[in-house]
């Protein structure tokens, strides 16, 4: 982009200072500038950017573009605009090529099931072939090549980058979630999306929305932003259901498991391997466990069905989609379970987290199946959770082993004191304070078809102690148990 564009496509109110010779990257953040980059001015929930324009301009900024008229003695180039918040996303995307009119998008928005469903949609539109991208709280992926995240949805200037990321490496599709911090803030402006998906909506983030109305009119912001060709699709199960997609000009999909959408769900059967399901006229059987993933697991082909994907092979893949990494994520999918436990690896290292997903499992386990929860806490980190989560882990779990989980600066052996203090039973928990012994205490010590919940890392990779992150991976574990229990099993006879 040459400056005579930059130029009209800003539409400023006024323009001061020389003519720059060369136009660098566009910056909202005035600690990324370099010399030569543009600064543009957003007024943020903590801050506002216009006060950081000096910085800018040290650091070397060739233009700043802001929206309160500023006196500067320095030889910049100011262009004045109505609203730079709104001019962020269009220019961002402007400056990159446009990247998200060369992909057909996907949005999913929700307090709960963003990750689940944006990764079941990529990969069931990877195994079958389509040339598919993922943005979402876990990861980046272009393609197959995975990066970490730093937010739930990025900010237009980085998002625009991952864009032209993903249509340079040929991406066709980009699965992304859509956060509501993102929706108020307008990162998402400059982007149309061919499906949208709203998974449901429940008490979190009032820090920032204040108030439950505002948080779901944050969420509509995405249903009305789209366009006639496109489509939305909601869970009518949801109190907001409904009400979400009432302006929408796009074409809709509800859907209920309880009689409510235009499209009826059902669960056909339901356990601690998976379930079936029915949508319509069309069965899915699915690994994922617990009731809420029906949910997901549906969205997941609806949207694909929206993008023309036949229903059937949708399904079909969806019997071997594991879902959201270190989200109920099962660890002996492809093994043989008959000689074994059935191994959950959760992110859960809240109390309402691990209450939510140890009371799925124990809905789930018949009565002869044990339920078995390895779990640690934090250090340096909210000490009131202790012993709740002890409270919680001893009354759904048939055995609770406690071990450590980011000890940080913190003792371990004195986080599980003070774990303890919550079990009105401590003489039955067992306490390993090496994270590996206890997994693999949990899997060895279970019968076949137990369930072991290990609780806390989910995707995480490392074990944070004294300022250093060990490689640590609760999948990895427990897989190395399973398979050291399987050899056993096969040496010594059934267990
Ligand atoms: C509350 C919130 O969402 N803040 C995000 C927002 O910041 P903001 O617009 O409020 O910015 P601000 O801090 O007030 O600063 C105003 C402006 O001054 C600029 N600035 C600021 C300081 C400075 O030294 N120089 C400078 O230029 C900032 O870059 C910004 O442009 O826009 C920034 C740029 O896009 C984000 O980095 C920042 O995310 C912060 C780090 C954050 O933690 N956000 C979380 C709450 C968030 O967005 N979470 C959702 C998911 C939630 C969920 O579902 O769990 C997400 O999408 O990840
Ligand atoms: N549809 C759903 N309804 C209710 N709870 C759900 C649903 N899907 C997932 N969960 C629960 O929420 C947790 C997080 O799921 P997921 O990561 O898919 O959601 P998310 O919306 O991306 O949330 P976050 O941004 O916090 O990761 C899961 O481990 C599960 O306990």
């Amino acid at each position: 982009m040459n400056y005579q564009e930059l130029i009209s496509f800003c539409k400023p109110i006024s323009i001061s200072g020389p003519e720059p010779e060369t136009i660098g990257k566009l910056r909202q953040d005035s600690r990324e500038v370099v010399p030569g980059d543009i600064f543009i001015a957003v007024k943020g929930s903590k801050s506002d950017g216009h006060n950081f324009i000096h910085e800018a301009i040290e650091r070397g900024a060739g233009i700043i573009i802001c929206q309160k008229e500023i006196e500067l003695n320095e030889n910049v180039t100011v262009i004045t605009v109505k609203k730079t918040r709104k001019l962020l996303g269009k220019l961002a995307q402007k400056m990159e090529g446009n990247p998200a009119d060369k992909l057909k998008i996907i949005g999913v928005t929700g307090t709960n099931g963003k990750t689940t469903v944006t990764t079941l949609v990529w990969q069931i539109l990877t195994k079958l072939n389509y040339q598919a991208s993922l943005l979402g709280t876990i990861e980046k992926r272009v393609l197959q090549d995975k990066s970490p995240s730093r937010l739930t949805t990025a900010d237009p200037i980085e998002l625009a980058q991952a864009m032209k990321e993903m249509t340079d490496a040929g991406s066709e599709y980009l699965v992304m979630e859509v956060s509501s911090h993102a929706l108020d803030q307008g990162r998402t402006k400059g982007i149309s999306f061919q499906v949208a998906v709203f998974t449901n909506l429940s008490h979190d983030h009032l820090d920032y929305h204040e108030t439950m109305n505002e948080y779901a009119s944050a969420k509509k912001k995405l249903f009305n932003s789209l366009d006639s060709k496109s489509w939305a699709i909601t869970n009518a199960d949801d109190e907001r259901g409904e009400w979400i997609v009432n302006s929408t000009p796009a074409k809709i999909l509800s859907f209920s498991f309880e009689d409510k959408g235009l499209l009826q769900a059902k669960i056909l059967q339901s356990d601690a391997k998976g379930m079936t399901i029915s949508i319509d006229e069309t069965k899915i059987e699915t690994p994922l466990v617990g009731r809420f993933n029906a949910y997901n697991v549906v969205e997941a082909l609806l949207t694909c069905t929206a993008l023309g994907v036949d229903g059937k092979k949708a399904a079909e893949i969806l019997k071997h989609c594991t879902g959201a990494p270190g989200r109920m994520e099962r660890i002996n999918q492809e093994l043989d379970t008959s000689n074994e436990p059935i191994v959950f690896v959760d992110y859960a290292h809240t109390p309402n987290a691990l209450e939510n997903v140890l009371s799925t499992l124990r809905e789930l386990k018949t009565r002869h199946q044990k339920l078995v929860c390895v779990f640690g806490c934090g250090g340096d980190r909210d000490k009131s959770k202790r012993p709740k989560m002890a409270k919680i882990a001893e009354s759904y779990a048939n055995r609770v082993i406690v071990t450590s989980d980011n000890p940080r600066s913190e003792d371990p052996d004195l986080i599980i004191d003070d774990i303890m203090e919550g079990f009105k039973n401590p003489e039955n928990i067992t306490r390993l304070t090496n994270r590996r012994d206890a997994i693999h205490e949990a899997v060895f010590t279970s019968k076949a078809g137990s369930i072991v919940l290990i609780a806390g890392k989910g995707h995480e990779t490392y074990q944070e102690i004294n300022g250093d992150r060990i490689h640590f991976d609760d999948r990895e574990i427990a897989l190395e148990a399973l398979q050291k229990r399987d050899d056993t099993t096969k040496k010594e006879g059934a267990v």
